[in-house]
């Protein structure tokens, strides 16, 4: 792992809805092969900043530079150099399409590959999700955990017709949110084997309030809170440290320097 020139960086990032400053002159870098997670109180911009790194939605100032080229406002397709695919926290799937069809959308639309090309390389990324066969289901039909791995398979597929489109990083906007124990196991190990399965990005950010999915899925981690990275470091700090802020988020205590919302 290069820890020279970050994939993609954030400089002096700032982003308001209305009067609410939610990032405001925000630094952030991912490393090529890192597993960063981004925690921090409910509202604070994880999923915001994760949409700026996207480039669904632009910043109000400030840069967002990926492999070394500065983006300019939102992303259109191919204007990156490097591919950044995203997990949302709802699986957002098209309920009227089967699996086979979400997983294969943008290939289906915008490929000049045959529909049993498609249909092969989708069974090919089912299999890596570990749901192999369910092609021909419908979004209603599976568990809220399943439907999951399915907004997964969808978010690695790639064109072999032009590999440069497949993703060399993911984001996951909470993706264990909302499942029991077993189920957010089955997701974390996912995520972890996914990044080191040949073929499938090996840099990832991911947004999550669950401990277990802190733990097991983040190699570094950064704090925000009031629009700024407060502080960062390794899982392993994480339970050693005296900053009063981590202190009182992984307790859970109501008093302490975060305001409680509400
Ligand atoms: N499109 C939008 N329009 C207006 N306000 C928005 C929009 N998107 C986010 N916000 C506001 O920005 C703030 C940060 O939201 P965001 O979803 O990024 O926080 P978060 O840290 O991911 O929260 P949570 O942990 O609860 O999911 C919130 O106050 C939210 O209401």
């Amino acid at each position: 792992m290069t820890h020279d020139e970050p994939l993609i960086e954030l400089k002096g990032v700032s982003k308001s809805f209305g009067d609410n400053k939610v990032l405001d002159n925000m630094d952030l870098r991912i490393y090529r092969g890192e597993a960063l997670g981004i925690i921090g109180p409910s509202g604070t911009g994880k999923s915001t900043i994760l949409r700026v790194i996207a480039g669904l939605i632009a910043p109000d100032t400030g840069e967002v530079i990926v492999q070394g080229v500065r983006r300019k406002g939102l992303i259109e397709d191919g204007a990156d150099p490097v591919g950044i695919g995203m997990v949302f926290q709802q699986a957002a799937l098209f309920d009227s399409l089967t699996v086979d069809e979400n997983v294969g959308f943008f290939l289906y639309q915008h490929s000049k590959l045959s529909r049993s090309q498609v249909r092969k390389l989708v069974e090919e990324k089912l299999e890596m999700v570990g749901l192999p066969g369910i092609g021909d289901r419908y979004p209603a039909e599976l568990s809220g955990g399943m439907r999951k791995r399915v907004s997964f398979a969808r978010a690695i597929m790639s064109n072999p017709e032009n590999p440069k489109e497949g993703p060399e990083v993911l984001l996951y906007d909470e993706p264990t949110a909302g499942l029991d124990p077993i189920a957010s196991t089955v997701i974390e190990d996912l995520i972890r084997r996914l990044r080191f399965t040949q073929g499938v990005c090996s840099t990832y950010a991911i947004v999550t309030h669950q401990e277990s999915t802190i733990r097991r899925t983040a190699d570094r981690l950064v704090f925000l809170y009031q629009g700024k990275v407060q502080w960062q470091g390794t899982v392993a700090e994480l339970d050693h440290t005296d900053n009063p802020l981590i202190r009182q988020f992984m307790s859970g205590s109501i008093s302490g320097p975060i305001q409680v919302a509400g």
